[in-house]
């Protein structure tokens, strides 16, 4: 049977994707928690939208397939059952396991339909939505001017992030930071339940009930048999080893190429740095290159289930190496140049969604990166984006590929 999710490349011509438009999490979201959220600033919501629903249209016209992930979500909790359990996981994951606030948003949830309910768990539940005649001691005395039951998720447009499709199969992500980490529980329920996904031989490469910690933005898929991610301050190196092990033993990969890239917001992932977007083209921003080396270990199954770690610097040369290539072409963010590459990167100018080998989506804002890869002979598809940078993310954290045709050599 065809698996329902199929990547095996990170440029192969991108068939099915999955986008979240963005909503009223964005809303509840206001200065004080806003370093907690991960967010750096307020976008206004309905030029956002504008933007998003303009990216979604970019898309389809190069005839890809949209899903958006609140409707996968809303069918497949259609059957009661489900959904009472979900709830009953997403209630304890949002910090009300029981009592009476965890009766009172039950009930109101409830009273939803299922799209309005996952919408609604997404947007964030205030306190004055709903009414409790008992509230914990911790609740008085402690959160009381605090004006979420159930906080927002205003990072759910990043669709790369809670998940990633590799092969026929998927990780879904235990995420580093709270704010992010219910995000995969709908993941969860998707797969499982889902009608285009339910038992249609998605393979499940890491679930999400892991200590150790990875994001999709981390998790590149250079080709059928070689896997990138970044060790960062998303993605902890013994997440690394253990999805290596997964991929080893029940899947085609053979080798897996761990970056080790700065720990900071700006660069929270190894997609806001570097992006393959052809055969042989990557975008990479050059301040994570110190002298065009950077920390890379090349993971490859050794003996007796054991991984064999090789230590290298020099990125070009390995990349060369385990993509088959005469010669890597990485194309530097900004130019090189060393206000606009930090400008640009910071609102996403190295973070491309490729829809097909030397064809890619960006932000129009990021125009000295745009120019650059035009003369590096890609087809560039610009998109607004003016609100949707100040979450710091861009077109490829925006996207979740489903499926991509395979490359022909
Ligand atoms: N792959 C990505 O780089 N995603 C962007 C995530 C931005 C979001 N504000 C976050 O900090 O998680």
């Amino acid at each position: 049977m065809q698996s329902p999710i199929h990547v095996t490349s990170e440029i192969g011509k991108l068939k099915t994707v999955m986008l979240h438009r963005p909503g009223h999490e964005i809303e509840n979201v206001y200065p004080d928690i806003l370093h907690r959220m991960l967010v750096d600033d307020i976008p206004y919501l309905p030029i956002a939208q504008e933007e998003h629903d303009y990216f979604a249209k970019t898309l389809k016209d190069q005839g890809i397939e949209v899903l958006y992930f609140a409707k996968l979500a809303a069918e497949a909790l259609a059957d009661d059952q489900v959904k009472n359990e979900f709830l009953e996981k997403m209630l304890a994951e949002s910090g009300h396991a029981a009592g009476a606030v965890h009766d009172a948003l039950k009930e109101y949830l409830l009273s939803m339909d299922t799209q309005a309910m996952v919408d609604k768990i997404i947007a964030g539940v205030r306190k004055d939505e709903i009414h409790t005649k008992f509230v914990s001691l911790a609740e008085m005395a402690e959160d009381a001017d605090y004006p979420f039951f159930m906080d927002p998720m205003p990072n759910a447009y990043f669709t790369r992030d809670p998940q990633a499709s590799i092969g026929d199969g998927i990780t879904i992500n235990h995420m580093t930071f709270k704010a992010r980490q219910r995000e995969s529980l709908f993941t969860e329920y998707i797969i499982k339940y889902n009608p285009r996904f339910a038992n249609k031989g998605v393979h499940v490469w890491r679930d999400r009930y892991h200590d150790t910690r990875i994001e999709g933005g981390d998790e590149l898929v250079l080709s059928d048999h070689v896997f990138a991610i970044g060790i960062s301050q998303r993605t902890s190196a013994d997440a690394i080893m253990d999805i290596a092990r997964n991929l080893f033993k029940d899947s085609n990969y053979d080798t897996v190429v761990a970056i080790h890239i700065p720990h900071n917001h700006a660069m929270m992932h190894l997609d806001t740095v570097f992006t393959m977007i052809n055969y042989d083209q990557f975008t990479v921003h050059p301040q994570i290159l110190d002298g065009g080396k950077i920390d890379t270990y090349i993971l490859h199954p050794g003996k007796d289930g054991e991984i064999e770690i090789q230590h290298r610097t020099d990125l070009q040369k390995v990349l060369e190496e385990v993509l088959d290539k005469p010669e890597i072409d990485l194309i530097p963010t900004g130019n090189g140049d060393p206000i606009v590459a930090p400008r640009e990167q910071w609102n996403d100018g190295s973070n491309t969604l490729t829809i097909a080998p030397g064809e890619v989506v960006t932000y129009d804002r990021n125009y000295v990166s745009n120019d650059l890869l035009r003369k590096h002979g890609i087809l560039v598809h610009e998109v607004r984006s003016s609100e949707l940078s100040r979450v710091r993310g861009g077109p490829r954290c925006m996207s979740c590929p489903i499926v991509r045709e395979d490359l022909k050599n």
